[in-house]
């Protein structure tokens, strides 16, 4: 009998969502390595039977069975030949969703009932052997994250499964690599918070993120926030965040991850002046960069998320700062050669005065004001210094002067208007 290829996955299940496709990945099903090498597909990965098209470059998978043999990504064989079927390469899928199958004629194959779970709007996992795969726990999150606005939830005993995988250790084999990639995914979903949220659920946050989940719990003085958790609080951050960043040319995971890094020092108040945080902002650096040596994202995501965590209370307070701090401020972030990372930063100030209950609309003045200030200094031209006579040290001085003194001018002026 000649191989059958099916499309499978996300491309299947985006065209039923009519929602645009982006990969298409197949599956093929009663055909060997070297039927397909023989056809030009490139083997990719020594032990996964997985190929890519020599035109499309798409990816080609023989269909597969995979049993558990060991903890981890990398402990199980895996197992694949002609004589395996396409219901046996679909039964170890992560969800429902994911594992309806089309052939060439445009049937769609669905024996695990992904078809009804897409109209129902549940994420589901096909089979217990969800298991094989922890990193399944992260995805089916991230499927929430994405889909929540279609209505979608996770089902209980999806839930219930992953509360299971997090009580054992099997998160603990998940490689930093594939943690950050899924979580950098997350980032980019329309509602990252939810990610968090179900982690937490689940109880796969305090394996994951640890000095994230330290916020449960820990109160802050009602007046200012009415939502009380801080954790509550920094996932109401993170979906200001990504609200305030869709459509802008910012790097989405790098504010999200300086979202969910700001408040990170409130873990660590004493408990006796609770809900109270003084000093949180430079307590919070160490938490990030505890999170930061496991997970290992870029050097900018890091950075972002320390300044965001050091200095937001600076812009909130920006109208009270003086124009010699000011200046102090935009030197320390080094907004003149960084401006991008420089206006992220303020829009995770904005989020961070907007992720308040009952402040979601609230106006955030500050912003526009440390722009204008920035503008300001910015109107000084180092050429003019050098052409006035300044060499070497005495440039940066009479930079900073100038500078100052254009801060001093403008800020007098908006006090006075
Ligand atoms: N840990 C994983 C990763 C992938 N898959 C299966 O492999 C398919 C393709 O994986 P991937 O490209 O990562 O996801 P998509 O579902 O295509 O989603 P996206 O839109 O994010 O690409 C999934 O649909 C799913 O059937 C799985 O079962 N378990």
């Amino acid at each position: 009998m000649p191989a059958q290829i099916y499309l499978v996955g996300g491309a299947v299940r985006d065209q039923l969502l009519s929602l645009p496709i982006k990969d298409r990945d197949w599956v093929v099903v009663g055909a060997q390595p070297s039927d397909l090498i023989e056809q030009g597909y490139q083997q990719v990965g020594k032990d996964f039977p997985v190929f890519l098209h020599p035109d499309t470059k798409e990816e080609y998978a023989l269909a597969r069975k995979e049993r558990k043999s060991g903890q981890g990504y990398t402990g199980f064989s895996c197992d694949f030949g002609p004589d395996v079927s396409l219901e046996q390469d679909l039964i170890r899928r992560d969800l429902t969703i994911n594992a309806i199958a089309q052939d060439a004629q445009g049937n769609l194959h669905d024996p695990y009932g992904g078809i009804n779970d897409l109209q129902q709007r549940i994420l589901r996992h096909v089979s217990p052997a969800f298991i094989e795969d922890p990193l399944r726990v992260l995805r089916a999150a991230r499927f929430a994250a994405r889909f929540n606005y279609l209505g979608f939830r996770v089902a209980e005993e999806t839930l219930a499964l992953m509360q299971q995988i997090s009580n054992s250790h099997e998160l603990q084999s998940l490689s930093p690599e594939r943690i950050w990639l899924e979580t950098e995914k997350a980032f980019n979903e329309p509602q990252p918070e939810i990610y968090f949220q179900i982690l937490h659920q689940v109880g796969a946050l305090a394996i994951l993120f640890p000095e994230l989940n330290a916020l449960s719990g820990i109160p802050n003085p009602q007046e200012h926030h009415p939502e009380i958790d801080s954790f509550v609080h920094t996932m109401m951050v993170l979906q200001q965040a990504s609200k305030l960043v869709q459509g802008t040319s910012f790097n989405q995971s790098a504010v999200g991850f300086a979202a969910i890094c700001h408040d990170l020092g409130k873990a660590l108040s004493p408990q006796h002046l609770l809900p109270h945080h003084y000093g949180h902002e430079k307590k919070g650096l160490s938490p990030i960069k505890q999170l930061c040596r496991r997970l290992k994202p870029p050097v900018a995501v890091q950075e972002l998320a320390e300044i965001c965590c050091e200095f937001h209370t600076h812009i909130h307070r920006a109208f009270e700062l003086r124009p010699k701090t000011i200046l102090e401020l935009f030197n320390h972030l080094d907004i003149w050669r960084k401006p991008q990372r420089f206006e992220s930063f303020l829009l995770v100030c904005e989020a961070d005065s907007r992720g308040r209950l009952g402040f979601e609309q609230r106006a955030y003045p500050q912003k526009e004001y440390i722009m204008q200030c920035y503008h300001a200094a910015l109107s000084i031209d180092v050429q003019h210094v050098i052409a006035d006579g300044f060499t070497q040290k005495a440039i940066r001085e009479e930079l900073n002067k100038r500078r100052l003194g254009a801060l001093t001018e403008f800020i007098q002026t908006y006090r006075s208007t």
